[in-house]
């Protein structure tokens, strides 16, 4: 890799906006300049005026005092309802916006009417903020806005909860026709607050007609932590995951759970308001924010789309404080100067809490190597590799060989695998008593580099051989040959399942079997004459004739690939390895790696699901393709961790892309990751080949598993995450599993997660839980997977009363020994006391289109 100064690392950049609720200048390019020299980025303005709200206000007062009591038609419609509109809002004239087109308008983000409610159980409060909302969007359409900023929907009216969110999200789905070039952002609170949720002056929700509302039962709301990401999801639902609908986020004083966190991490937060009462004061008086809000924003900055940062009441930019006369465009008020007490102060700061949000991002942490690796490829689907039919090319492999990880790893496998077979004096298959190594799939060449380096390390002798299929990459093993590993490697250009195993000079007589420097003489062998560097695998004979001494194949005792996918076997590790299964020496030989698992784990993925919903219009098997994605914006249903909160936790378990130490308070709950299934090589119990067949069967590499996933909070699963590990050699191990990466292999990056999508989307209910079904399957001459997911409710039983227990978090992945009894999972994590309601349940996906052929 190349060398990485972390200090030189820009980190990311911050984008930072100023918000005022009530702007009352027309924004000039003039204006923006002023912003930027003051050192933000960008502004809001609103769409309509103080003069619009009063005009909307009379309307309805005058309206409401005309007004007869509704009266019900025969099927108890009443008779102000939608279904006949009753009011109609006027167009906007020149005094209700201070919007005009010009040069400055694509800089802003503008903002809609807070006062209106869209959700109102009144029809005619709704219908009004419907028209409302219809002229801002129209309007700031018209002017060119590219970002606008909606108050998201109000929850609580008296008695009722939620009611007129489904109202809320037809009018955005209207708004995003209107405003075919938005970008829209729903304001959302982090968690549904009934305090935060207050009326104010002039606002229409209050407006509401008693014979709409529900009494109020004098039951005090609670805090509902999910509430507001509810409401958000039935928004995004409606509108169909939408990519111009997006979210801005108010962070409050107090931040919510690292589960409420994390799951807004997984959506499409674009914005981030932070209102100036957010912030605490340090020792000098200075704003600053709390160590949990500088975690939240550290995790969101490192998102493939960093959100935009925009300050809220924290007092006017300089120079731009609102003037009594709009009209007066030269705004630009002489403010620039500071008041006399203000400038009697050293260091005058006039825009201290933008100046905090700078600071703040010169100390981002610098980005970690696999974040450094993957930028760009967050949460981008990418199709697995066929690495069996089609030849990678060399900027692939390159690639591959900038992993820091992987090769070290390899290197230490080897070598320790040399010293055992020294140490425990075990015969070898070379009539020299070499060790024999074979790397199969060589690639270009970098397992060889370390085999050597290792039986030198270990101070060992081998016997090396590489085998390779792609007749591009074998150009480089031959040139690497000549110019690095000085001609000590002999060469195999073959698919390594018709290699019949490395050709060794016959000796006359049968050796015994000896330790290392002693051979391991094959039965009935003849071992003659000294390799050549290149090897003809076409021939099937089990001696030849070279050069005039007789040749036979050997054993090999090491054979080292790398074969792996994204999980684990998906791109035919098994079924390669099979066919070199019989090359293994049969006493001693050994596989590197020794045995590879798939894992998974319920994810939400807004993101992704909206990628693959985009694609299936012109690919109808995108929703049923395992997709090769480095995870980030995502949510696990299923962790380990207890419920913490946000300024209390501390660094509480491992995860990919950690930001830094020092901002672990916003460390999010591990995830329950469980174990599909496994595969160990050399593989013993291959079944004899039938008779009856013509082609080999690949039955014994078929493999199911159903597991159970416990889900503690209510969210929606949108697909599994899966990951692998392997044991390479002892306790040298490779994983890309979020709970023991860190543990196994930290920082290595050659491979990005899979990603099993689901076509629909299925909500899980709070203390739920999530089974998945998966199969890998085969035909013989290809393999892929199936998969399904169902969602449970749990209804306690008459015996049950206490609480649901999370029983089986698990901070680990499973021993070697609990994988042996793992098809039993999804029954032994079964939950007594409780019955199993199912409430949703996905199709049965596979990937057989695109199955991986053998
Ligand atoms: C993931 S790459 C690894 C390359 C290299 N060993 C490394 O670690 O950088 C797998 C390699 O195995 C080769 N390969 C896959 N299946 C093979 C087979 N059946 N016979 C021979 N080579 C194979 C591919 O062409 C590819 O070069």
């Amino acid at each position: 890799m190349e060398s990485y100064n972390p200090s030189e690392d820009p980190g990311p950049a911050f984008c930072v906006g100023h918000h005022e609720h009530n702007r009352l200048i027309t924004v000039t390019p003039r204006v923006i300049q002023n912003v930027h020299e003051s050192n933000y980025d960008m502004m809001t303005v609103p769409i309509t005026t103080s003069h619009f709200h009063s005009r909307v206000l009379g309307l309805l007062s005058s309206y409401l005092a005309n007004l007869q009591s509704p009266t019900s038609d025969v099927v108890g419609t009443m008779a102000t309802s939608q279904n006949t509109r009753p009011l109609v809002v006027p167009p906007l004239s020149k005094a209700d916006s201070y919007l005009t087109p010009n040069d400055a308008t694509s800089q802003l983000v503008g903002v809609t009417s807070s006062w209106i409610d869209l959700c109102s159980p009144d029809p005619l409060i709704a219908d009004m903020s419907r028209q409302v909302l219809m002229l801002e969007v129209a309007y700031a359409a018209f002017c060119g806005i590219g970002y606008l900023l909606i108050p998201g929907p109000k929850l609580h009216h008296g008695a009722l909860h939620s009611e007129g969110v489904i109202y809320y999200a037809r009018a955005i789905q209207d708004a995003l026709d209107l405003g075919p070039y938005i970008q829209f952002y729903i304001w959302q609170q982090m968690v549904d607050n009934p305090e935060v949720e207050v009326d104010t002056m002039g606002d229409l929700a209050p407006l509401a007609r008693a014979e709409y509302l529900v009494p109020d039962n004098g039951d005090t709301p609670k805090v509902d932590p999910f509430g507001s990401w509810d409401a958000w999801d039935s928004i995004r639902k409606t509108c169909k995951y939408h990519t111009r609908l997006t979210v801005a986020l108010a962070l409050p004083k107090q931040l919510p759970s690292l589960f409420v966190q994390s799951r807004w991490h997984s959506e499409p937060v674009r914005l981030l308001t932070i209102d100036g009462s957010t912030f605490l004061k340090n020792q000098k008086g200075y704003p600053v924010l709390s160590k949990s809000h500088q975690g939240l924003i550290a995790k969101m900055m490192r998102l493939r789309t960093a959100p935009w940062i925009i300050l809220c009441g924290v007092g006017p930019i300089p120079g731009l404080e609102n003037v009594e006369d709009p009209d007066n465009q030269a705004s630009l008020s002489g403010s620039d100067y500071p008041s006399l007490s203000q400038a009697g102060k050293k260091h005058y700061d006039p825009t201290p809490h933008l100046s905090y949000i700078r600071n703040l991002q010169q100390r981002q942490p610098p980005r970690t190597a696999i974040e450094r690796f993957g930028v760009g490829y967050q949460d981008y689907l990418q199709a697995p590799l066929q690495p069996l039919t089609v030849n990678l090319e060399s900027i692939t492999y390159e690639v591959f060989e900038k992993d820091p990880i992987k090769y070290e790893w390899y290197e230490k496998a080897i070598c320790k695998a040399l010293r055992d077979w020294a140490d425990q004096k075990k015969a070898t298959s070379h009539p020299d008593g070499k060790v024999i190594v074979a790397v199969v799939g060589a690639g270009r060449g970098p397992l060889v580099t370390r085999a050597l380096k290792a039986s030198a390390d270990a101070g060992v002798e081998i016997d090396l051989w590489a085998v390779e299929k792609n007749q591009n990459a074998f150009v480089l093993l031959q040139r690497h040959n000549d110019t690095i590993w000085g001609g000590k490697v002999t060469l195999v250009q073959s698919d390594m399942r018709s290699w019949k195993g490395p050709l060794v000079r016959q000796q006359p007589t049968t050796a015994a079997t000896g330790p290392v420097g002693e051979s391991l003489g094959i039965e009935s062998s003849l071992l003659v004459s000294s390799k050549k560097g290149q090897h003809d695998p076409g021939r099937p004979s089990e001696t030849s004739e070279l050069q005039g001494s007789a040749m036979c194949h050997t054993h090999v005792d090491i054979l080292v690939s790398e074969l792996l996918g994204s999980f684990a076997d998906n791109e035919l590790s098994p079924e390669c390895l099979d066919g070199v299964n019989d090359v293994i020496n049969p006493v001693h030989g050994i596989s590197i790696p020794a045995s590879y698992s798939a894992h998974f784990t319920p994810v939400s993925a807004p993101k992704l699901h909206a990628d693959i919903v985009h694609q299936t219009v012109s690919n109808p098997a995108a929703p049923e393709t395992p997709y090769v994605v480095m995870l980030h914006a995502i949510d696990f249903l299923s962790t380990t961790d207890a419920a913490v909160s946000g300024e209390n936790s501390a660094n509480n378990g491992n995860r990919a892309s950690t930001p830094s130490a020092s901002f672990s308070t916003t460390e999010f709950p591990s995830p329950f990751v469980q174990t599909a299934w496994s595969f160990s090589h050399p593989n013993r119990h291959i079944p004899p080949q039938s008779p009856m067949q013509s082609t080999i069967s690949n039955a014994h590499n078929v493999r199911q598993t159903r597991l159970a996933f416990p889900a503690q909070n209510r969210g929606v699963c949108h697909g599994l995450a899966g990951y692998f590990e392997t044991v390479l050699y002892g306790d040298v191990e490779l994983s890309t599993n979020p709970v023991t990466m860190d543990a196994k292999s930290a920082n290595m990056i050659s491979w990005f997660p899979i990603y099993f999508p689901l076509k629909t989307p299925l909500s899980v209910p709070e203390n739920g839980e999530i089974v998945a079904t998966m199969y890998r399957q085969t035909d013989d001459r290809k393999v892929w997977y199936e998969w399904m997911v169902e969602v449970y409710a749990l209804e306690p039983t008459a015996a049950s009363v206490k609480a649901i227990p999370v029983s089986y978090a698990r901070a680990g992945s499973p021993s070697a020994e609990s994988l042996k009894t793992k098809e039993n999972t999804a029954k032994k994590v079964h939950r007594t006391g409780y019955r199993r309601v199912r409430v949703g349940m996905s199709d049965l996906h596979s990937s057989i289109k695109d199955g991986c052929l053998m």
